[in-house]
């Protein structure tokens, strides 16, 4: 027997025309009465109303899947009629199967008291799990509306790509919001478990999401949401240490952008306060920062390393003005640097408290291995002694020149003593990188700033004492240049300098340790020594995250 099913594309209200119209049209090819009377009462039933119910809730979904939906349908009333095996009840469960697979998660129905003429109103059922929604709301000032402020990139509301910022909301699981404010709900939305209904009137749509780039930052400052007033939400902000790197993945919000930990699996983007934000709250809290800079300050330069008679505390070291001006350590935008096989080393920049032993760390990573390793030859206005040679110990200029060049910026630090100009220009760090070696400088930190560029690319490593116990215990044969008389006369570590030493250490790591990139505490020589050369090594062959200016050619 055939059947010429009626054509019929399913349209918004289709099928219920084609449940009153199938009867008659399969009408010729049944004969008996009892038969008929059966058509009549399988279409007329609630439960196949149902089902047509469901298909026109599915309306929004494509023409493909509704048209394969509703030959399936037709296709199984075909073999029920013909075979009459089948109760209807199976036959709607087979199709409650097929339809529910491909529209995971199982939702309960949608409420039947949708206003249809309400086309502003947006009804979104979420379901929620442990994850928090990852949105925050506001109250509008002026018209005291709910609005959703904040969508959390990678959240459980960005990836439904329902809801949106702007949008007003109505109500959460039936309960009107409009007299509520935003801790009230919060805690409705903490207490739902499961799908939640929320009737929201979609804001006006935004210009298309700006597709900033995704930018990583090094983070210069700690931060706690936990013990940030001004921010919004403390649940949704992102703690992080300083030194740490950060994804941003939005800026969008000039108070609040929302970044994540760089390499953490957690998808979903947190709070953190934006450079503009962060300066602006540190120069309101740290007016005076600058200020610390005086005191705990090494003493001496660490000049000629190969005169062992005038290398300690030979002069004050003489700061210029240009060195004043920290900014306020907020985000450093960076990438991911590798030094390519070939090119030159990146400059090793040594920094710590006088004594802490930045020249014994130096004389052993050159002793071993001096191909690899070397040190800057520093300028003098000295004369020349008898058995020195210009560019070996000192490169010998005259007094006249020294000044010209301190004029023209071309040292990295200078001083002075007794009546003497020391210091250690720019070119000869040149030199040393120029014969591929790695050059082992020591600086005092507030010249980092102007060593942290493209050309030198440095990797900062601070030198920092133990514990006074510990101090006192391994520096017990060892000597110290006292820098307090003329005469540079060694004598054994005191109490007091143990004392200086460690409150330097504090002060440089408060005021520079956004720049360190490494750590040392040279405790055991042997082992400080062991961790100075490994890491040095790593910045030979690893990648490394660097200022993204030291990548622009
Ligand atoms: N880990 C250590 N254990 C024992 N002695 C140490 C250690 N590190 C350094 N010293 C000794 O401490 C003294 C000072 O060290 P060093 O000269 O290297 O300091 P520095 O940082 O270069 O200071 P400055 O620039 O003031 O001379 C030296 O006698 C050195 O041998």
């Amino acid at each position: 027997m055939q059947l010429s099913l009626p054509i019929l594309i399913s349209g918004g209200g289709g099928l219920y025309e084609l449940l009153s119209v199938l009867p008659s049209q399969l009408q010729p090819h049944v004969e008996g009465a009892d038969d008929r009377s059966f058509l009549h009462a399988m279409f007329g039933k609630r439960s196949l109303h149902s089902l047509v119910k469901i298909h026109e809730k599915l309306h929004s979904y494509t023409k493909s899947v509704k048209r394969l939906l509703f030959v399936l349908l037709c296709a199984l009333l075909w073999i029920f009629y013909v075979y009459n095996s089948f109760s209807l009840q199976s036959l709607l469960s087979v199709h409650d199967t097929v339809a529910r697979k491909s529209y995971d998660p199982e939702l309960p129905p949608l409420p039947d008291d949708i206003d249809d003429d309400e086309d502003s109103v947006k009804i979104i059922r979420l379901v929620k799990n442990k994850e928090p929604l990852g949105a925050t709301i506001k109250k509008d000032e002026h018209t005291g509306a709910i609005i959703v402020a904040r969508i959390m990139r990678g959240g459980a509301a960005d990836r439904s790509g329902l809801i949106h910022v702007g949008d007003e909301l109505k109500e959460v699981n039936g309960i009107p919001v409009d007299d509520k404010n935003p801790e009230e709900i919060i805690c409705i939305l903490s207490q739902s478990q499961g799908a939640i209904t929320f009737k929201v009137v979609p804001g006006i749509k935004e210009e298309a999401q700006s597709k900033e780039p995704k930018m990583f930052v090094k983070t210069l400052f700690d931060y706690s949401p936990a013990e940030d007033k001004a921010i919004p939400c403390k649940e949704a902000g992102l703690a992080f240490r300083k030194g740490d790197i950060l994804q941003v993945m939005s800026q969008d919000d000039a108070t609040w952008w929302q970044a994540k930990l760089e390499g953490d699996g957690n998808p979903h983007a947190g709070l953190i306060p934006s450079k503009h934000f962060q300066e602006r709250l540190a120069n309101i809290i740290q007016p005076a920062r600058n200020g610390e800079r005086e005191s705990g300050l090494r003493r001496s330069f660490r000049l000629s390393r190969r005169d062992k008679k005038t290398n300690k505390s030979m002069y004050e070291c003489k700061r210029s003005e240009q060195y004043d001006t920290a900014d306020v350590p907020t985000y450093e935008e960076v990438t991911a640097y590798r030094r390519k096989h070939g090119d030159r080393h990146r400059l090793v920049l040594l920094v710590g408290p006088s004594g802490v032993g930045l020249n014994a760390l130096k004389r052993k990573l050159l002793i071993s291995d001096p191909q690899h390793f070397s040190i800057t030859i520093p300028h003098t206005s000295r004369s020349k002694r008898h058995q020195e040679s210009d560019g070996v110990e000192y490169h010998f200029i005259s007094k006249h020149l020294f000044e010209a060049d301190i004029q023209n910026s071309k040292f990295i630090e200078h001083g002075e003593y007794k009546g003497n100009y020391y210091g250690t220009s720019f070119n000869s760090v040149r030199s040393v990188l120029s014969k591929n070696k790695v050059c082992l400088l020591d600086v005092q930190p507030h010249t980092l700033k102007h060593l942290r560029t493209a050309e030198f690319k440095p990797y900062v490593v601070f030198v920092k004492p133990p514990s006074i116990e510990h101090l006192s215990e391994t520096r017990k044969n060892a000597k110290v240049i006292s820098g307090k008389d003329d005469k540079n006369s060694s004598k054994p570590f005191s109490e007091e300098d143990f004392q200086e030493m460690i409150s330097a250490a504090q002060m440089m790591e408060n005021q520079y340790g956004h720049l360190f990139e490494k750590v040392i505490v040279n405790d055991d020589l042997t082992i400080a020594f062991n961790e100075l050369k490994q890491a040095i090594r790593k910045v030979e062959t690893d990648t490394h995250w660097v200022p993204v200016s030291w990548t622009h050619s």
